[in-house]
């Protein structure tokens, strides 16, 4: 299977301290990959390492079999919408897509049109005087319409209104069907969200990457267990303890199995997505992600 982002040794330091660190990974084409993890995680450095705003400190990596921002070809097969939604606040809404149409050479006018329309924006109407939901909606109708192999998204929903948000991100399956191989890599902490869309999982913490695979796979692999209290290290070695909970006479733990899941007095069910990365997430806080900083230095 075709990669469409490698990764080896990833890294980015920013006067001594790493924004993303020992970042090894392999997303595979076809994918609408979610990227979760806290603030200041690491998912912005990496989106920007991935179009070739940045360049990495350590490491490599390749997208689209290239290295980020290698010459025109490989910069018409990403589309990148950064946190900020970056428009020109001086053009008009139509000044916009003529300036898309000009500098892509697949762009598909008649798709951003219809995407503008849609929106209900008035093609007249300086960027500049938008809402910011709207510059959103503005920066993502020009990323699609470049019809890129490649789409990244740093938070594209945040700004925008709940019903905005659910529309946006139907287009966005519509988008990733539209072509085999097409590959979505957004950026999100409503993990309800990322749920409904995405099929592969990325989740950064403290600047490493702490689990990258398909939702399926990580979903069949993970089990929330319950039974008599006992310590996690009266568990099978097959089973490693994500998080853990205690009353006085049960132990709740949600564990990734490594075989098959050992006969006890347990009642195990399987997570679901948000159950997962919260999971991840609340073991990374505690262990205090910032030490690990401290150490790579
Ligand atoms: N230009 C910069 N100079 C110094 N430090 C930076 C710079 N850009 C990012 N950082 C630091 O790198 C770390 C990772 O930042 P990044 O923006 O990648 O996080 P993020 O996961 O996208 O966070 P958020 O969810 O809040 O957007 C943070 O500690 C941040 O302060």
């Amino acid at each position: 299977m075709t990669a469409v982002i490698e990764a080896n040794g990833l890294g980015k330091r920013y006067k001594g301290r790493w924004a993303l660190a020992e970042c090894t990974l392999s997303i595979p084409a076809g994918r609408v990959v979610g990227l979760v993890g806290p603030n200041g995680a690491g998912k912005s450095t990496l989106l920007n390492l991935a179009c070739g705003q940045l360049k990495p400190t350590t490491g490599t990596i390749r997208v689209l079999g290239h290295e980020p921002g290698d010459g025109p070809g490989q910069l018409a097969r990403v589309g990148f919408v950064a946190q900020d939604t970056p428009v020109y606040a001086g053009l008009s809404v139509a000044d916009h897509l003529r300036f898309g149409a000009r500098m892509n050479p697949a762009w598909d006018h008649e798709a951003a049109q219809r995407r503008i329309e849609r929106l209900g924006l008035d093609p007249q109407q300086k960027a500049g005087r938008l809402s910011g939901g709207q510059r959103a909606q503005l920066a993502l109708a020009l990323a699609a319409a470049k019809q890129p192999d490649l789409l990244l998204l740093d938070e594209p929903v945040a700004a925008l209104d709940p019903l905005a948000r659910r529309s946006f991100l139907h287009g966005l399956t519509e988008f990733a069907a539209e072509r085999e191989g097409r590959t979505i890599v957004l950026s999100s902490h409503v993990i309800a969200d990322l749920e409904r869309v995405c099929d592969y999982l990325l989740l950064i913490s403290g600047a490493r990457v702490r689990l990258a695979g398909p939702c399926e796979d990580l979903i069949a692999e993970h089990y929330r267990i319950v039974g008599p209290r006992r310590a996690a290290s009266a568990l099978s070695p097959h089973l490693s303890v994500v998080q853990e909970d205690h009353t006085d006479h049960q132990s709740a733990f949600l564990v990734r199995a490594t075989g098959p899941l050992p006969e006890g007095n347990w009642q195990a069910e399987r997570p679901d997505l948000e159950d997962l990365v919260l999971a991840y997430l609340a073991r990374d806080r505690q262990t205090h992600n910032s030490q690990d900083r401290e150490d790579l230095r």
